[in-house]
């Protein structure tokens, strides 16, 4: 039996190739960069998704947003790995009078997706939390401060996870999403950026995604649990097996 494919999603040229390098000799493990922001991450996964529907090698198992992002300082630091508990897309909503309001609380939809939690606890040395996804890059500590009251959990933010997984969901296909953190969440200070560390992080990651997945997908997550997985998901991967 083939190997269960995996689609992974980055933004650019350069996660793509960080991530490529690291999954050399996996061709079940297929990279794709798909553009930088929620909207042009949803696209081009969903066209992924649509061409492997028509294709022979069989349907996804799983899709990964991957790329580099800001950390909220205390939480991940520049350097670090995180992998999302949730993907939250973070500002998607109305500001009101009392405040803002997410597209959720206005019953116009989901503003969350839940990666698989056996596989997220399969990434161990990784920080574990809610990866906000927004359409601009904070840069003032009144925004961070805003993000962090408004979605409790949150350690990270980047620009493409809630649209990959926004597509992901709409092939029934479970999503993960990996950030190697470049810089703070904060006031905008472009030069301190770490995008190689980022990278590096990332790739890290992402070289342990073949034994996390075949982990997740046989059961064996670490300690032989099987705790915390939701029928929905046992349904999932037995379809996809
Ligand atoms: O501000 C600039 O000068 C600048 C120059 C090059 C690229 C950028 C980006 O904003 C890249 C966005 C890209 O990277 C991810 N990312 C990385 N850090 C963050 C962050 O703190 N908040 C949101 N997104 C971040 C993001 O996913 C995009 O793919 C800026």
């Amino acid at each position: 039996m083939s190997a269960p494919r995996v689609l992974i999603a980055t933004a650019v040229a350069a996660e793509r190739d960080a991530v490529a390098a690291v999954l050399a000799g996996r061709p079940s493990f297929e990279v794709r960069a798909v553009g930088v922001g929620p909207a042009a991450a949803a696209a081009g996964t969903a066209f992924a998704l649509a061409e492997a529907e028509r294709s022979d090698l069989g349907a996804y198992a799983l899709v990964v947003s991957a790329g580099i992002g800001g950390g909220f300082p205390g939480l991940a630091p520049v350097g670090s790995l995180v992998v999302a508990e949730r993907i939250v897309a973070a500002d998607l909503g109305a500001e009101t009078p009392e405040g803002f309001a997410s597209v959720a609380e206005l019953g116009f939809g989901a503003v969350e997706h839940l990666p698989p939690a056996a596989l997220v606890r399969g990434l161990p040395g990784a920080v574990r939390g809610a990866v906000l996804t927004v359409s601009t890059v904070t840069g003032s500590a009144r925004r961070a401060a805003e993000l962090r009251e408004r979605c409790p959990g949150a350690v990270a933010e980047a620009m493409e996870g809630f649209g990959v997984a926004e597509a992901a969901a709409r092939w029934g296909v479970p999503v993960l999403e990996l950030r190697g953190i470049s810089n703070a969440v904060g006031p905008r200070d472009r030069g301190a950026w770490r995008i190689g560390e980022a990278l590096a992080a990332l790739g890290q990651g992402c070289g342990a995604l073949p034994a996390a997945v075949d982990a997740w997908l046989t059961g064996a997550v670490p300690g032989g649990e099987r705790d915390g997985e939701s029928d929905g998901e046992s349904d999932e991967k037995e379809r996809l097996r």
